[in-house]
């Protein structure tokens, strides 16, 4: 019985969450000595498509149809279990992303199956039991989990698994499911892009203002630091309440819960809400004046100072960096 992870797409390509969930479900499937299969919905080229397999995946399933063209978490749920029936999956695994956060319950109801979602380690077998470590309250506890039904659903918080390349490949096969009507109760009629800056959820590396930054119109060094990273800005939520930010880029525990690998906190002092969005980021930098503030109790490094000396200083650093690299 394989493993299935579902494989999202963005305009046609996976991001580099894909590719870990990907590595993680082979790791599952190794682990229960049986093969890996992916599924992918919408339009993906045969090549992006075959990407898959260096990750471990030895057989991609396709759906390609002009229903599926924009993102109805019913339908896509539908198809994803049907697939793990036809491929007799007892194991389900996708990536707990925006979306993956909306299919995996779904998909649970479908299958019958336990559901552990924002997962951050491999399961454990031990003793006939499946084990799996995840996120809990919000991301500000883990927890460890016991799915006990024969069929499981996996949702991998993303930055929680490293992309193992295999250099192997996969065989790509068309796969068609007969989409019920009834599995269409919303619909997306227009999507309009706001940003073409790096999304929030899938960055690596985020930039983040607080309170301390006074005012919008100092915003200009925190866009321009994120920007020389090739990263996303954030804010803290009085930020976004204030207006000074938009309410997308509010990070915490009513906001968005990101993990990127450089998380850099200027001006905010690291309460608990806030902290409960960025614990899954793997190296913490904070920037504030107050050698005092929580956030330096979870900062892998810190710099005591006025935001508005450190960032202009770090600014010429990168950029300093960046012409001799
Ligand atoms: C139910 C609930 C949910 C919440 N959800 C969230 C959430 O999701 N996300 C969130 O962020 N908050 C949330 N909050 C609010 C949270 O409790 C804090 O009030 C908030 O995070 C504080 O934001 P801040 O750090 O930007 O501001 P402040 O607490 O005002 O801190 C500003 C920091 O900037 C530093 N500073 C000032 N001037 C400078 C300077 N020149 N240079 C460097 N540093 C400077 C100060 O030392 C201070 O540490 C929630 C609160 C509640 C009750």
């Amino acid at each position: 019985m394989p493993v299935l992870v579902y494989t999202e797409n963005a305009g046609g390509k996976f991001k580099k969450s894909i590719f870990e969930v990907v590595s993680y479900a082979r790791a599952i499937a190794d682990a229960q000595n049986t093969s890996l299969t992916a599924i992918s919905i919408g339009d993906v080229s045969a090549d992006e498509l075959a990407t898959l397999g260096k990750y471990g995946a030895d057989k991609v399933l396709n759906v390609s149809n002009a229903k599926l063209k924009s993102f109805i978490n019913q339908a896509y749920a539908s198809v994803v279990a049907e697939a793990a029936k036809s491929e007799d999956a007892d194991i389900v695994v996708l990536s707990n992303s925006f979306s993956g956060r909306g299919l995996a319950p779904r998909i649970g109801v479908k299958l019958d199956a336990g559901v552990a979602d924002g997962a951050v380690s491999l399961p454990e077998l031990s003793g006939g039991k499946f084990s799996i470590k995840k996120t809990a309250f919000s991301g500000k506890a883990f927890a460890t989990v016991e799915l006990t039904s024969a069929k499981k659903v996996i949702a991998l918080t993303p930055n929680s698994y490293k992309v193992v390349d295999k250099g192997t490949s996969a065989k790509v096969e068309d796969f068609t499911v007969d989409v019920k009507e009834s599995d269409f109760k919303a619909m997306v009629k227009e999507i309009v892009q706001s940003t073409d800056k790096v999304s929030l959820p899938d960055a690596e590396i985020v930039v983040s203002g607080g309170r301390g930054l006074k005012g919008p119109e100092n915003w200009g060094m925190v866009e321009e630091l994120a920007n020389l990273l090739g990263g996303a800005t954030a804010c803290s939520k009085p930020v976004s309440d204030a207006g000074w930010r938009p309410h997308s880029e509010h990070v915490g525990q009513t906001g968005i819960a990101v993990s990127p690998n450089l998380y850099i906190a200027i001006g905010i002092s690291g309460a608990i809400q806030h902290l409960a969005g960025i614990s899954r980021s793997k190296v913490i930098v904070v920037i504030n004046k107050d050698p005092e503030a929580p956030f330096f109790k979870v900062a892998d490094y810190g710099i005591v100072g006025d935001a508005f000396e450190v960032v202009p200083k770090l600014i010429e650093a990168v950029k300093a960096y960046k012409a001799t690299a």
